[in-house]
This record gives structure tokens, sequence and C-alpha cells, in this order.
């Protein structure tokens, strides 16, 4: 197998290699993922940089990264800002170039359970930059190159390549500033197993999926397996790698296999292993525009729902926050096409400092700041994506959000008008109003599951592989997947399926801007009162008597379920698949354990603040017994 023996190879040579150089210690020398040359940079030369760059072939060979080049949108280039080593956290900040160069240094030799420490469910999350106080840089070059070597390993077996298959993996990013640093040691990594790498630049997660489908040799597609280097909506020190395949995201079982095995290729490295490689890289990755032909598809979609119109959003005005991530591209490359308005559009730019606010439509300051352009520029519509465009929400003419339940209850009465009676898959912090609407409003069937999109989707896929139809699975994060759409959580997808309610509308003559969206979701019953709470477990309380967060935080729950039943008050729902959830007063709490951190989000939602402390004060009796439970954000809610 031809990528095997250079797997084998590169373990001869780590074998009969001494570190070498000044820098060596404990036989190893790795570079740092930080960035040492930065420089001031005139936007308008990268501008010109990036146009000239824009007018080459789609496909062509890899050159050294300079100044905002990978920045694939007609928008802006990609700004990059960075801090100075004497800086910490957003003050001082100043905006800055870099030539992500990699300084070389010493780090320590890592074990397993360090790698283990970088899985985040089926994602794999760390922090990329130092300059935060108690957050250590985890995910370095190194470490990055050796989980990429490890996906190779790992797509080889699953794909059960022989010597003549030449595996392909796309790699893109969102606009973090230590994408490039991060998409170079990738590449590195899967070069030196022996496959392909065809590089995007900036993209979206559902486009890195979609290129493991589309079929165009012209674009190098499809590949075999594809990384997006992204940590959503976290700060901008953190980073991140999501794997696909055309099967779908990798799930947690992959994950841990994968960086397993990247222990072991990183505790093999040395400094000549991690030079070869980078030669090796240099003269083999491709670079293709793939966000061209995943942005020609969503325009053909909104196109075919419209009656093959060329322009059915001719007239509309739509206003895109993409609050600097990887976004952006909606704009101009969706909706104008479309014949759309997108005046008083806002941070479109991508710039992974976030100056602006948090990408994540679950951000209250996010969600205000569409809200406010939609209102001042007297819009139709408003839309906003997370960082990496896996999430999405929208806002009515009025200002109305089209956010967590209302979304779900929005794409449920779309989804249920093309497939009545479907049963619609949500996380578990949905409201009791949702059920009521999905079910006697648009007669469709709820399947409350479990938090987290991944869940979501495969629950999803189970029901229909069971007899039950299920076209839409959806979390109250603004994550979404269609059968329709190959269950891929794409937020850009979802916002299209908005966009043909509104072109078919307009299409059989009904007008009113949003108002056709508003409409479809009246009589949705909403709480006056819903909070989450996230009442985090000290970890290094002596409580805990060493044992697992988890295991405390179940026995917080236990108990919280016995201090239920003897309530008169109160009801444990019928059928609940995570934690406990429990109504009375008129609304109904949910606390659970939270899917990655060691935190108890408590989730109340009830028709009166008043009811929603009578809900709080019972959590708080039951709970008051574990000292190593933080209960100071439910105390602060319950006293206000
Ligand atoms: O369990 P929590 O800490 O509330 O986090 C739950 C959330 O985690 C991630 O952000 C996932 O992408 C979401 O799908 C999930 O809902």
């Amino acid at each position: 197998m031809r990528v095997l023996s250079a797997v084998l190879t590169l373990r001869t040579q780590i074998i009969g290699t001494k570190a070498i150089g000044n820098f060596a210690m404990s036989g190893k020398v790795v570079h740092n993922v930080y960035v040492s040359q930065c420089y001031q940079q005139n936007r308008q030369i990268i501008g010109t940089q990036y146009q000239r760059d824009r007018c080459a072939p789609y496909v062509h060979n890899f050159l050294p990264f300079q100044g905002g080049k990978l920045a694939w949108t007609g928008i802006s280039s990609m700004q990059l800002h960075t801090l100075s080593k004497h800086q910490s956290g957003f003050v001082n900040r100043g905006t800055v170039y870099c030539n992500a160069a990699p300084t070389t240094s010493v780090v320590p030799s890592l074990d397993k359970v360090d790698f283990l420490k970088l899985q985040n469910g089926s994602d794999i999350r760390g922090v990329s930059v130092a300059g935060v106080e108690g957050e250590p840089v985890n995910l370095t070059e190194p470490v990055a190159e050796a989980i990429a070597a490890a996906f190779s390993g790992w797509l080889v077996e699953k794909k059960k390549a022989d010597a003549s298959g030449h595996l392909r993996v796309s790699i893109g990013h969102d606009s973090r500033i230590s994408a490039q640093v991060l998409q170079d040691a990738i590449s590195r990594g899967i070069v030196s197993a022996g496959l392909d790498v065809v590089q995007y630049g900036l993209a979206s997660t559902p486009a890195m999926f979609n290129s493991t489908l589309t079929e165009d040799d012209a674009f190098l597609c499809p590949v075999d397996g594809s990384i997006m280097i992204t940590a959503s909506h976290l700060p901008y020190n953190r980073n991140g790698f999501k794997f696909f395949t055309n099967a779908g995201g990798l799930g947690k079982a992959d994950i841990k296999d994968i960086l397993e095995r990247a222990a072991d290729i990183y505790n093999n490295f040395t400094t000549e292993i991690l030079m070869t490689s980078k030669e090796q890289a240099h003269a083999s990755i491709k670079r293709v525009d793939y966000m061209s032909i995943y942005t020609s598809d969503l325009v053909k979609a909104v196109r075919k729902a419209a009656g093959n119109t060329e322009k059915p959003l001719e007239g509309f005005h739509i206003v895109v926050d993409a609050g600097n991530g990887a976004g952006g591209f909606f704009a101009a490359k969706v909706l104008e096409p479309l014949g759309a308005v997108t005046a008083g559009s806002q941070f479109l730019e991508p710039d992974g400092m976030f100056p602006n606010h948090i990408p994540n439509p679950e951000d209250k300051t996010a969600m205000k700041a569409i809200t406010q352009a939609v209102l001042h520029n007297k819009a139709d519509l408003g839309i906003i994506f997370d960082t990496d465009v896996d999430r999405s929400a929208a806002v009515d003419s009025t200002g109305h959000e089209f956010n967590r339940n209302r979304l779900i209850a929005l794409m449920s009465a779309i989804v249920l008008e093309e497939h009545p009676g479907t049963t619609i898959v949500t996380d578990s912090v949905t409201s009791d109003g949702l059920t009521t609407f999905i079910e006697k409003k648009l007669g469709g069937k709820h399947h409350r599951f479990k938090r987290g999109y991944k869940n979501v989707i495969d629950e999803a896929i189970r029901l229909n592989s069971i007899g039950e139809e299920s076209h839409l699975a959806i979390e109250t994060s603004g994550h979404g997947a269609l059968k329709e759409n190959h269950w891929l959580d794409d937020g850009a997808f979802l916002m299209v399926k908005i966009l043909n309610k509104l072109a078919s509308a307009r299409a059989s003559g009904v007008g009113g801007g949003s108002k056709v969206l508003t409409d479809l979701v009246q009589g949705l019953k909403e709480p006056a009162v819903a909070v989450e709470l996230r009442l985090k477990i000290n970890q290094n309380h002596p409580e805990l008597k060493g044992g697992s967060f988890r295991d405390y935080g179940e026995a917080v729950l236990k108990h919280l379920e016995n201090s239920v039943e003897s309530d008169p008050n109160l009801q444990k729902a019928p059928v609940n698949y995570e934690g406990v959830r429990v109504s009375g007063f008129g609304g109904w709490f949910l606390l659970r354990l939270s899917l990655h951190d060691p935190v108890l989000p408590l989730n109340i939602e009830a028709p009166s603040k008043e009811d929603a402390v009578k809900l709080g004060l019972h959590v708080l009796a039951a709970v008051n017994e574990f000292p190593a439970l933080d209960t100071s954000a439910l105390d602060k809610f319950v006293q206000a």
C-alpha cells in the first residue's frame, strides 16, 4: 500500500534521526503555532494582491501565504489581527497583517491524555494562540500536523484505499487568526501520509462536507475526506477541526481513535521529519475556489423553487450580519445574484478578533445587532450566521427574531408544508409551546431529543431507518439539518429554505416582504420568561473525592429527580432523553449535564418571573446539598 509505505518510511526516519541544532531539547524541535512575523500592511496592497490571485485559474499550485490572499470573497481581503507579545486580551489591540511564518521553539512531549483533552464531542478544539492568561496553547503546529496525519491514516483504512488510489482531502477555514498556520500544518500532515491536499481558503463548514459529494473534476471533486478549521463562536485564541467524509461528519468514537493515533505519530516526530514534510507539502498542495460551486448551488436552489426565475428576490431588501466570520459570502454571492438589495449588511469582512460581536445567533448582542440593522435600513429580512456558517438565524421586517424556538417553528412550518405529518427532531431545551405548535397547529410530530447537533441529526437518521419519516433535525442553537440536504447542518441552506418561501410567495403574487414568514409562526406560544443558568461543578472541590464531574453531576440530577417525586406541584416529563425535565407553575425546567463542560445548565421557562422563581427555588433547595456545585447564578436569579 503506497500510503502505508509512506508512513512506514517516516517511521524509519524517526528511528534513525537524532534531534539537531541548538533548539533541540528532549530530542524534539517543534514549531510554535503562533505567528512571529507580523507587519503592518496597507489594506490596498493586499486587496490588489487578492484581486490578481482571483484571476488565476481555479486550480493552481500552492504558493506561500501573503497577507490576506487566501480570502475568496470579493468583499475584502482577509483581515488578520494579532496581539503583540506584551498584550493580553482585547485591550491595546492593533490591526496587523500576519505573514504566518512559524517560530521555532521547544515544547514538552505530550501524552495520549493531552491529545484526548482536545476532543470536544465530535469536534477537536484547543487553544492555538498564546496571550490569554490560564489558557496555554495546546493546539500547536506539530499537534495539528500529527492529527492530520492520523486522520489520513484513518481515512485510508475507511476507504480501503490501495496503492493505485490517491486519496484527496480538502481543507478550509474560518476567519480565525490562527487559520493560516493551522492550515499549513495540517496540509503537511496529510501530504506526509501520502494523500493529496486541496486548499479552499476561507470557507464554511457545510461547504467542506459538500466537497465530499460534489462531482466536478475541474474542481478536484469529490474529495475523499475534508477538514474544516474552526472553533465556531469560541474566543479568538481557540481553534479546532471538524472532519467529514461523504457519509457525513465524523462521530465521537472516530475522533477519539484519531487523537489516539495522533499521539503516537506526534511522539515520533523529529526535526528532520517536520522539515521533510514541509518541503513535500510545498510541492504538492493545490488550491481551488470551491466556494464558487457551493454558492452557485445555493443560488440555483432558490431559482428552482421560484419556477426558474433568474432574480426571484428582486425588490427584497435583505441585510446580512456575518459577525466577521466566514459567512460574508452570502450577501454578494447568494443574495445579490438572486436580485436582492443587500445595502446595510454588516461585519462581512473576515476578522478573527471578532471586533463587533461574537458571531453566534444564540448571543443576545449579536441578535440585537442584526435586529437594529434591519430596523435602521427598513429591510424586509435580516440574516445572521455563526463563524463557520453551520448555524444561522433571521429577523423579520418588524424586528422579530427567528431564532431558538421561533426558528424551529418557522422551519417546521416550511418543512411540514412539504412533508405533512413528518417528525421534527429537536434538542432537549425546546419549549412546551413549540410542541403544541408543531403537533396541534402544523399537524406534525415533535420528537424532543438531546442537546448536541450530532445527536439530533443522528436521531433523525435513526428514526427514518426504523420507518418513522423525519425531514428536519434542528437545535435551538441554530444548527438545522434537512433530509433533502444530506442531513448536513448548514446555516446557509436553512436561510435558502426561508428565501424559497419568500420567492415562491412573491411568484404567486403574495407581497408584504417577510410577513409571509411571520404569519407562518402565528400561534406559537412563547413564555414571558426564558432563561438558561449555567451551574459550574468545581472539579477541585474535596466533595468530588477524586471522582469525575460527570458522576457528581449525575448524583445531583438523581437527587433532584427524587425531590420532584415528593412535590405535588411538579410533574416529571413523561418522555425525556436528557437530564431532569419537570413541569409546574405553568412552566417547566430542565437540569442536565453539559455535553462538554463541568457544568449543569438549567433552563427555566414560565409565564411570569414569579412562577420562574418558584421553579428555580425548587431546584435550588435540591442542589444546595452539593457543595461542589456553584449555584451563584441561580441564587442571583431567585433573588432578583
Ligand atoms: O451542553 P452545552 O454545554 O450547553 O453545549 C451544547 C452545544 O455544544 C456545542 O456548541 C454544539 O455544537 C451544540 O450542538 C450543542 O448544543
